[in-house]
């Protein structure tokens, strides 16, 4: 598994969903995926994108919400419903940009089947012939390509509610493989899709979902080779059923055990949900703080965060959301240096901790860098970073945003001394390394 440099120093991007379940935008905000009873989540789904399955579920609140509000109206006439009127991607781009989004991954067939761009074999089925009346891809890959970002494309390769066989998923059918289509014409349909979106697009992300049609497996050596070809920096992830990927993902809680590749992406939505949920509060949201944190952790442990924005039906991002994205931009203007282009500290140089205080650590060829956070009053701003002997020299304890700190060595590890630590939001702490020891 390699993956390019940009890839690796990228450390964090934005995933966008966005589709025809932007119109209803209704789930129960349930929790999250790996923490949720497997037996409670296909009927009550947390994730909005999933509203044509989840509202098929009798007796679902999903189902008795699309038969109250949408008399159980067809699921196809959110396409039409679906109108993007007020869709600015600059604006969005611009907010990504700032919050220190280095790559964009956006869906551009999810589970429903509505393509958003002019997809072969869609006939008038995607988002150029009806609703939106646009190719979103198109609109979006410019924005993000304009703003000197990567642009990378989501296939939903495993399921497809429209071209592929269409099963109202509830939990008990996981034992016949989710209900995904396998047949050697969803498979061509399928890669038809895909070598469009690298013809059209060259995507500098591969993303798929769910897996790969068993008909289509034999098909993808020729289309990663057709796909590096075309995007000679491209990366792929690993959910083609095994087939190959450059990095390995998790999603929330989920797959975990994937974070420890040597390459790999945690995904999550800003709430419980990918696309726009309008149940969801302030409550299940991350605040800035915790998406952070949670950005630090990752990058920490030499992962991306891949976190997610649900757009409105209407093309504005919620509120919520956007303020979400602020409280990491308004960060990462002062801290980007102990983030982007880093890599973990070597093994035992240095102790992270969860809890209070939390502690994180990066590295970069000269210098280690100590986020802390939640350092409790008790504690009079005084923090122990257990440290290895002899890495770290504390006389070159600098706070990246300009505040005083005072670093004297003890016998086990450094204590900082420092006003302000408390903060929810991380303090970060840059020492110079005493013994740059490369680390491959
Ligand atoms: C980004 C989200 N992905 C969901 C599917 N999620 C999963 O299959 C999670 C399981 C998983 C996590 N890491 C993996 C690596 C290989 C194969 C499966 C997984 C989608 O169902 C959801 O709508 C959204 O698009």
């Amino acid at each position: 598994m390699t993956v390019p440099g940009w890839f690796s120093e990228a450390k964090f991007g934005v995933f966008i969903h966005w589709g025809p379940y932007s119109v209803p935008a209704w789930a129960e905000p349930t929790g999250e995926l790996g923490a949720v009873d497997p037996e409670m989540w296909f009927a009550h789904n947390p994730y909005a994108e999933w509203y044509w399955n989840t509202s098929q579920i009798e007796g679902s609140p999903a189902y008795e919400h699309h038969r109250t509000v949408h008399g159980g109206r067809p699921y196809d006439d959110f396409l039409d419903a679906w109108q993007a009127e007020s869709f600015d991607p600059a604006d969005w781009i611009e907010l990504f940009a700032r919050a220190g989004a280095r790559y964009v991954v956006a869906t551009t067939k999810h589970h429903d089947g509505v393509a958003l761009w002019d997809a072969p074999g869609t006939g008038t089925r995607n988002t150029v012939h009806r609703g939106p009346h646009r190719d979103l891809i198109a609109d979006l890959a410019t924005a993000v390509r304009a703003r000197g970002l990567r642009f990378g494309a989501y296939y939903s390769g495993g399921l497809d509610w429209y071209a592929g066989r269409r099963a109202v998923i509830r939990h008990e059918d996981l034992i016949d493989d989710y209900g995904r289509p396998h047949e050697a014409a969803y498979a061509a349909y399928a890669l038809r899709q895909v070598r469009d979106l690298i013809d059209r697009y060259r995507p500098d992300v591969l993303w798929n979902d769910i897996g790969w049609p068993d008909a289509g497996m034999a098909d993808l050596p020729d289309l990663f080779a057709h796909y590096y070809a075309t995007v000679p920096e491209g990366v792929v992830n690993d959910r083609w059923d095994g087939a190959h990927a450059d990095y390995l993902t998790s999603e929330y809680q989920a797959n975990r055990q994937n974070e420890a590749a040597a390459h790999w992406e945690n995904c999550r939505g800003i709430g419980l949900s990918f696309g726009f949920n309008r149940n969801e509060g302030p409550e299940h949201l991350l605040d800035p703080a915790a998406a952070v944190r949670l950005l630090v952790d990752v990058v920490s442990r030499g992962g991306n965060l891949l976190l997610n924005v649900g757009p409105k039906a209407d093309g504005t991002l919620p509120g919520e959301q956007r303020a979400v994205l602020e409280g990491i931009a308004s960060w990462t203007a002062a801290h980007a240096g102990a983030v982007y282009a880093t890599r973990p500290l070597d093994p035992g140089a240095a102790m992270s901790h969860d809890g209070t205080p939390w502690i994180r650590w990066t590295r970069d060829d000269d210098h280690a860098y100590a986020f802390l956070a939640d350092v409790p009053d008790s504690a009079r701003g005084q923090v122990l970073l257990k440290t290895g002997p002899g890495m770290l020299d504390p006389a070159t304890a600098v706070r990246l945003d300009g505040r005083p700190v005072r670093a004297d060595a003890v016998p086990d590890g450094i204590v900082v001394t420092s006003a302000e630590l408390g903060a929810p939001l991380p303090t970060v702490v840059r020492f110079a390394l005493t013994t740059s020891r490369s680390v491959d």
